[in-house]
């Protein structure tokens, strides 16, 4: 069995950040590890609070895991602070992983600040540079670049322009464009389209951090980067499709349901 570290945050309410990964890991049949980077207070409705991990733990958990157990493919996503972005970079730089994926995480569905705005500039120039694919929003894919983007093609200019920060590959997500939620990806040579007609949905709570987790886990299992974006991004849309409305807020995507359906089997009730 392939085995899948995310580096992240933890979310209370279990619909992003660690929790999300996990479930998608399990879904897609690897088997998942976690470095938890901080410690959010949060719900459907918002995020109330955040204990940062000390950098030393942080890095004990990495040796604790790097020492021990092979692993095929890493995921990051909130990395919070200037700190926790160094050592996870000088770690990974480290133990030299075969594929990670960044998720620029920046801001939650309900606005607050999950990186440290004083962060943004470190993590551009510490975890991209090391990262197979980064999967920017598009709030996030406009920070980094410092454009406005509103189009499909400002968004082919911008992952020209993320690439140039040196990963070797970049997917910008289209789930906050006005039309369907088409994503694309750019390896310094070729786009690459992933169509998604918008699902009308209240429940997207840890889409990002879903659609990253199984990227990870598909290029764990050996997909070339194309097919692991496709089988992630057709993973997501099943999984919002079957979402529901836990809490008073913006809902979680639902990954067993997707896991059930993936499979032939869903006669299994939501
Ligand atoms: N309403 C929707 N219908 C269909 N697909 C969606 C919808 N919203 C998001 N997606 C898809 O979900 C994936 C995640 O994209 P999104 O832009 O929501 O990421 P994100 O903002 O980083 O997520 P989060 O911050 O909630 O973890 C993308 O493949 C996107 O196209
Ligand atoms: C710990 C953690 N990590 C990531 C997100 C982003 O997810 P969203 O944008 O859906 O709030 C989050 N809310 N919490």
């Amino acid at each position: 069995m392939k085995k899948v570290l995310t580096i992240a945050g933890s979310d209370s309410s279990g619909g992003a950040g660690i929790q999300a990964d996990l479930k998608a890991f399990s879904a897609h049949g690897v088997f998942g590890m976690s470095v938890i980077t901080a410690v959010t207070a949060q719900n459907t409705q918002g995020v109330f609070a955040v204990q940062d991990m000390t950098p030393e733990m942080i890095a004990s958990q990495l040796d604790a895991i790097f020492s021990d157990i092979e692993v095929d493919a890493v995921k990051i996503g909130m990395v919070s602070q200037i700190e926790t972005i160094k050592i996870i970079a000088e770690k990974l730089k480290q133990y030299s992983p075969k594929n990670i994926v960044v998720d620029p995480v920046m801001i939650s569905k309900s606005g607050y600040d999950l990186l440290s705005p004083d962060a943004k500039e470190t993590l551009i120039q510490e975890l991209i540079p090391l990262a197979t694919v980064i999967t920017p929003n598009l709030p996030e894919a406009e920070v980094i670049t410092g454009k406005k983007i509103e189009t499909i093609e400002e968004m082919k200019e911008a992952a020209i322009d993320l690439y140039s920060k040196g990963a070797k590959a970049v997917l910008v997500k289209g789930g906050h464009l006005e039309d369907d939620a088409t994503d694309i990806s750019y390896d310094g040579k070729t786009f690459t389209y992933y169509h998604g007609k918008r699902i009308e949905s209240n429940n997207t709570h840890g889409t990002g951090c879903t659609l990253s987790s199984a990227i990870a886990s598909n290029l764990a299992n050996e997909l070339s980067l194309t097919e692991a974006i496709q089988e992630a991004k057709d993973y997501i849309t099943t999984a919002i499709k079957h979402s529901f409305p836990i809490g008073k807020g913006v809902g979680p995507v639902h990954h067993f349901y997707t896991l059930y359906e993936n499979a032939g089997m869903n006669k299994v009730k939501k």
